[in-house]
């Protein structure tokens, strides 16, 4: 199987490439990248005008299985996945059971593999249970194929056992993921703690809950020398801690999801459960901060969060629904929206914060277009404008805060080893 990409515009981070060039794939792999290039009896995808870029990587996603088949399913959230673009995910082990034993980790991946859509790199758990009490078998969680450790979903409170489970994160060479609340200065909120929480009622989430951990992982990361990649940063408190670690040459990296840098607080108003997500929306100040943070490299990921619950969890009153809104399917159009289009973000540092910077944060290789690499491709219509329809999602989740937006600049085709995956009804191939 050959397959012809023709006259896009090739965008490579890794390379620092961006021009417009023809990309040969044969038995998966990249064979060639060239102006004008020929290959008789080759599929052909018309790419003029388009973005050819490496396949884009998400290193936040619940996938909810196994356990929560009703939220989604390892294949609705990989179709979610390859219909958004990304050719491989990155897993949170809050499953039922937690992905806190081989067990759950190679399911997951055997899973995944069976599938054949978008690659999945399981996260282990840190704490048994993420609860938060006693360290995981985590060089046994890395054999198993674990790509980093983390209790997302649930912070770690005690500070003592972050300490070891950096040590020993560490020394088993995984970095460690870290949702930063404290759960004292969170206990009971629901939405951003402001001026808004108080007009509607709702009992707010201080960005200080986020913030005191953020320093606390900072210091920890430090004492230990563990690399540590801060989950969802939401606050200006947060992206300003971060840059001032790298700025000490410390090993800590950080990620915002795109509700967090396209929404405040304010769509909250009519209670919207779709809006209610932990970290909760922020305030104007803070969006400002995360788009100076991507833009200055403080935020090295741009990841999605996503996080499907079904319609009858999210069919409650606001306080009562879970903490949750699914991303895969609005990530790369939000993206264009608020960061490539406004000139934040060139295309290729876009492209770097979904494909080279999670990868190497995961110790994953596949993130260039160069000849002989594996061929996982992600082509992007910078000028496709398409109305958000929850109900045309892959994936089970409908809980967006985005239905009826209108976004632009869209993924087309997604392949994954030299495979077409997801391809556009509007992209010729020939
Ligand atoms: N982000 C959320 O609001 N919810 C996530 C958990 C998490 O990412 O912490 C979930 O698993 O539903
Ligand atoms: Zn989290
Ligand atoms: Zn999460």
């Amino acid at each position: 199987m050959r397959i012809l990409i023709k006259g896009g515009r090739i965008i490579d981070p890794v390379e620092n490439k961006d021009k417009t060039l023809d990309v040969l794939i044969e038995n998966g792999k990249i064979s060639a990248l060239e102006k004008k290039l020929a290959a008789d009896g080759a599929v052909t995808v018309d790419a003029s005008g388009l973005l050819v870029a490496p396949g884009l990587i998400d290193m936040h996603v619940h996938l909810r299985e196994p356990g929560y088949e009703a939220k989604e399913t390892i294949e609705t959230g990989l179709k979610a996945a390859v219909r958004g673009g990304f050719t491989g995910v990155a897993c949170m082990p809050n499953t039922n059971p937690v992905a806190d034993n081989q067990t759950v980790i190679k399911y997951i991946i055997d899973r995944a593999s069976a599938l054949g859509l978008a690659r999945v790199w399981p996260i282990g758990a840190l704490t048994r249970g993420s609860r938060g009490e006693q360290l995981t078998e985590m060089a046994d969680l890395k054999n198993a194929g674990a790509a980093a450790l983390s209790d997302d979903g649930r912070p770690v409170a005690g500070s003592g056992i972050m300490r070891r489970a950096m040590q020993y994160a560490r020394m088993v060479g995984l970095t460690v993921i870290s949702h930063c609340e404290d759960p004292e200065l969170a206990a009971g909120g629901s939405m951003n703690e402001g001026f808004i929480s108080t007009r509607l009622g709702l009992k707010g989430i201080p960005g200080a809950a986020e913030e005191v951990m953020v320093a606390r992982d900072i210091i920890l990361s430090e004492l230990t020398g563990c690399p540590l990649h801060i989950a969802h940063v939401s606050t200006r408190g947060s992206v300003r801690l971060v840059r001032e670690a790298k700025a000490r040459g410390l090993k800590v990296t950080a990620e915002a999801t795109p509700h967090h840098f396209t929404l405040t607080d304010a769509a909250v108003e009519g209670y919207n459960t779709s809006t209610k997500v932990n970290p909760p929306l922020r305030g104007e100040a803070d969006v400002a901060a995360i788009k100076e943070g991507l833009a200055d490299g403080t935020i090295d990921v741009i990841a999605t969060d996503h996080a499907p619950h079904t319609m009858e969890e999210k069919d409650v009153e606001y306080d009562s629904a879970p903490f949750g809104l699914v991303g895969l399917e609005t990530a790369v159009g939000l993206v264009w929206r608020e960061l490539v289009r406004p000139g934040i973000l060139t295309p290729a540092e876009a492209v770097a914060k979904m494909t080279v910077n999670p990868a190497r944060l995961l110790g994953i290789e596949k993130d260039t277009l160069r000849p002989g690499a594996v061929a996982d491709i992600t082509i992007i219509d910078p000028s496709l404008e398409e109305t958000v329809d929850p109900l045309s999602f892959a994936s089970k989740g409908r809980n967006t805060p985005f239905a009826g937006w209108k976004l632009k600049g869209l993924p087309v085709l997604t392949m994954v080893g030299g495979k077409i995956v997801y391809s556009h009804a509007g992209i010729k191939i020939l």
